[in-house]
């Protein structure tokens, strides 16, 4: 409504000013009106200045036609100007036919005329200056300052004496310099030196109409503008360059002009876009950035010697017979299914060798393909994994192991030059690939990561060499792990770092989670950081933590608004296999969810599983976990489970493994770190100063523990019917809108749902799912609350 009748104003604004203004030939009408108007009234006014005082007898005989004035524009011209004037404002009268002429042109030009106003404000604070100055010499001249200047004079004169109306006009004359020119002292002394100058050039030099035509035109400019050329122009003239030769003086003045009116709108545009800034600007200026490793400041990253060189000196031993040996075996077996060879080339890795052949002109690679088995069979060694085609080659891989494997240390590939320079959020250096190159991948852009494999084929070695990376790169402040240890004795060497490194629920006593219930609220609690994460993201107005950090420590965002610095979050899974079919269900959804959301906050998935079964692998699992790992697995469905392609049931393993992340399957040589290695470094991170505490996770409490309840009607919340109109309105059973609608905390929501529940307002605990409302809607409310009060 109110917009249609704001709406209506408007259009019949609209129509009253196309009344003034309808058309384009109209205002050319117009304008040429005024213009005319304003010479009639320039030349009244000046040959009235001179015969005033003939006219004056006849300005009672205006109607009687055989009078005749002196004035050029006769009985009006006298009339009028007798009255702006003799009356009005004297010589500074002469203001107005300015002001009508300029009007005129900017109607008979079609020009935008919202910087009319603010001509007309100047113009008649100019006249009124004028005739209160001429006002001084009414005595003598009374036309000067005409009735209303002396009037004005004579009035301030009463009070502040002859100085005192001299030094107001004076103060008066600055503030309209200062405003309307932007002078400056300077700017003023220049002003006045240029125009001496100017004039004595002109009386020197008579320019040609060249020269004068250029003049006018930037006199037309000046008036148009908003006067700050005038500034800016007579600021920049530089009084060493003589300006007798008019275009020269244009030369030089254009682009300084230029210049500073460049640098005018850019400080506007900073003022008026960077208000908010500015303040952070302050603050980083004055405490510096927000640094959040300060609280551990003096925090030592683990050196390099704490892990083990395990033998090797990073370089891998060739034998030649070894190869020789495979590589006959390998052409022969060819032959045997009448494949010939055209080439063939060896990598060696540090636990398989690649063969890669170039199968003669005219030999299908399909055929290759289909003998795949065969092949590997007759060459009768375990962990031969044929790669027919290798994708973006056009060559047929054959991978043999090699009699004596290697082993990648972990401190070869945190030494490596590609892991140290790596420029990635979480770097994770995995191991070797089978060209024996580092192979480094950030974790932030997997951005979850699913392991399987059969017990005993590295995947606890594989969890450590995730976690040891990240402890190498990542401050305390920066990265927090979340452990489920269904096993409990994996990842107890952890626990050193508690304080430093680990997330826990606030209630709880040990970080490292091996209780299955502890998991599922853990997994809640990592919902509700998630939720709290987006929403302050969505408040910072910013894409991902990387950004909210990034703002954050440039003081962009208030900590009295609720924001803080966010740390990376990992949650490792260690046996995930064992939770899905304990707690099945109420573990996937909130893994899914999490998987499905969390990206973009910093909230990182690694599940590890013994059994790549599909019970387990539960498709929607399978569908937000991008990034798999497979370490030796006994069966080709288990494979396919995990890779959705075979060839892990082919690894060697000890650490040897495939890793994907799309399409293409990559296998490498997992990097080995042992058990006294991690403890080691978890020994080194945990004598440090650390954190009063590990970092809490929100409290969650569990949904389900006031199923069956019932509450006396006299302890409910006192916030209970809030809370059910909250709930009925959304139609959303859920405590984190309680929880955000009526700022309570987790805890308390939560018995308010149980609370909702006992009432026949909600339905019970769904998972993650929110819970159903019974009550359709606020009016079905009171009465059910009627009814249990009767
Ligand atoms: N990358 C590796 N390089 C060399 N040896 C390895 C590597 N990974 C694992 N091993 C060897 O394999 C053994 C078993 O590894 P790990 O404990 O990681 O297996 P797992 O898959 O976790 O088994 P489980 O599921 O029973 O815990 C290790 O003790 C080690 O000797």
């Amino acid at each position: 409504m109110a917009k249609k009748r704001t709406k209506s104003k408007s259009t019949s604004a609209k129509k009253k000013k196309v009344s003034l203004k309808p058309s384009k030939q109209n205002k050319i009408i117009l304008g040429s009106l005024l213009i005319m108007l304003s010479i009639a009234l320039f030349f009244s006014f000046m040959s009235y200045y001179f015969t005033w005082q003939e006219d004056q007898s006849l300005l009672t005989e205006f109607g009687n036609r055989n009078a005749e004035a002196s004035n050029l524009l006769n009985k009006f011209g006298a009339a009028v100007s007798h009255f702006f004037m003799y009356q009005g404002f004297g010589l500074a009268s002469l203001v107005f036919p300015v002001l009508l002429a300029i009007t005129g042109l900017y109607l008979f030009l079609g020009l935008d005329c919202k910087g009319l106003i603010s001509k007309w404000i100047w113009g008649i604070i100019a006249i009124i200056w004028i005739s209160v100055a001429l006002g001084f010499f009414a005595m003598e001249q009374p036309l000067l300052g005409g009735l209303i200047g002396y009037e004005m004079n004579d009035f301030l004169q009463d009070y502040t004496g002859k100085i005192g109306v001299f030094l107001i006009l004076l103060f008066l004359l600055v503030v309209i310099l200062v405003r309307l020119f932007n002078f400056s002292p300077e700017g003023i002394g220049n002003f006045f030196r240029k125009q001496r100058e100017q004039i004595k050039s002109d009386f020197k030099t008579k320019p040609s109409p060249e020269s004068a035509t250029i003049v006018e035109e930037q006199s037309i400019e000046l008036s148009t503008d908003i006067d700050e050329p005038v500034a800016v122009d007579t600021y920049t003239h530089k009084k060493d360059i003589p300006p007798i030769n008019p275009e020269a003086g244009l030369d030089v003045n254009i682009p300084q002009e230029e210049e500073s009116d460049i640098a005018l709108k850019v400080e506007a545009v900073k003022e008026e876009k960077e208000e908010k800034d500015i303040k952070a600007e302050k603050l980083v200026k004055d405490f510096g950035e927000f640094d959040p490793k300060l609280e551990l400041g003096n925090y030592k990253f683990p050196p390099i010697d704490l892990l083990e060189p395990h033998g090797a000196s990073g370089g891998i031993t060739i034998n030649q017979e070894e190869l020789e040996e495979n590589k006959n075996r390998i052409v022969s077996t060819l032959k045997n299914y009448k494949i010939g060879i055209a080439q063939i080339k060896a990598t060696i890795g540090p636990t398989v060798t690649l063969y890669e052949i170039v199968p003669e002109a005219g030999i299908r690679i399909s055929k290759i393909k289909n003998l795949e088995d065969d092949i590997a069979l007759s060459l009768a060694a375990l962990g031969i994994r044929i790669i027919a085609p290798i994708p973006g080659k056009g060559t047929i891989g054959i991978e043999v192991p090699n009699k004596n494997a290697s082993v990648v240390s972990m401190r070869s590939v945190i030494a490596s030059n590609k892991f140290q320079k790596a420029e990635m959020e979480l770097p994770i250096a995995f191991g070797k690939t089978i060209s024996n190159e580092t192979f480094v991948v950030d974790l932030a852009k997997m951005p979850h990561m699913l392991m399987a494999g059969a017990t005993g084929q590295g995947k606890s070695v594989g969890l450590n060499a995730v976690i040891t990376s990240l402890l190498y790169k990542k401050h305390p402040a920066e990265i927090k792990f979340v452990l489920v240890d269904p096993k409990k004795v994996e990842l107890t060497l952890y626990n050193k770092i508690e304080r430093h490194f680990l997330a826990k629920l606030p209630d709880s006593e040990d970080a490292i989670i091996t209780d299955n219930t502890k998991v599922i609220n853990t997994l809640n609690s990592l919902c509700i950081e998630m939720d709290n994460r987006y929403e302050l993201l969505k408040s910072a107005m910013v894409r991902n933590i990387k950004e909210y950090n990034v703002k954050f420590k440039a003081r962009k965002l208030n900590p009295n608004d609720g924001h803080k610095f966010l740390p990376y979050v990992i949650l490792v899974i260690d046996e995930f296999a064992d939770l899905i079919m304990t707690a099945g269900k109420e573990v996937e959804a909130p893994i899914a969810r999490l998987a499905q959301l969390a990206r973009a906050i910093g909230i990182h998935l690694i599940i590890a599983t013994q059994r790549p079964s599909v019970n387990v692998i539960t498709g929607i699992i399978k569908a937000n976990f991008p990034a798999r790992i497979a370490f030796r697995v006994t069966s080709k469905i288990d494979s396919r489970t995990i890779l959705d392609s075979q060839g892990a049931d082919q690894l060697i393993g000890r650490g040897d493994m495939l890793f994907t992340q799309g399409n293409d399957v990559t296998r490498l040589q997992c990097a080995f770190v042992d058990t006294p290695e991690v403890a080691k470094i978890t020994e080194y991170i945990g004598s440090q100063r650390a954190y009063p505490d590990a970092h809490l996770l929100p409290e969650y409490v569990g949904e389900d523990s006031g199923t069956g309840i019932d509450y006396d009607i006299a302890d409910r919340d006192a916030m209970f019917r809030d809370a059910a109109e909250v709930i009925v309105n959304a139609q959303q059973g859920s405590a984190s809108l309680i929880q955000r609608k009526l700022k309570l905390g987790y805890n308390r929501a939560g018995r308010i749902i149980d609370q909702l529940e006992a009432a026949g307002i909600v339905g019970p605990f769904e998972g993650s799912k929110a819970r159903q409302v019974l009550v359709p809607d606020i009016f079905a409310l009171d009465q059910l609350l009627e009814n249990e009060t009767k």
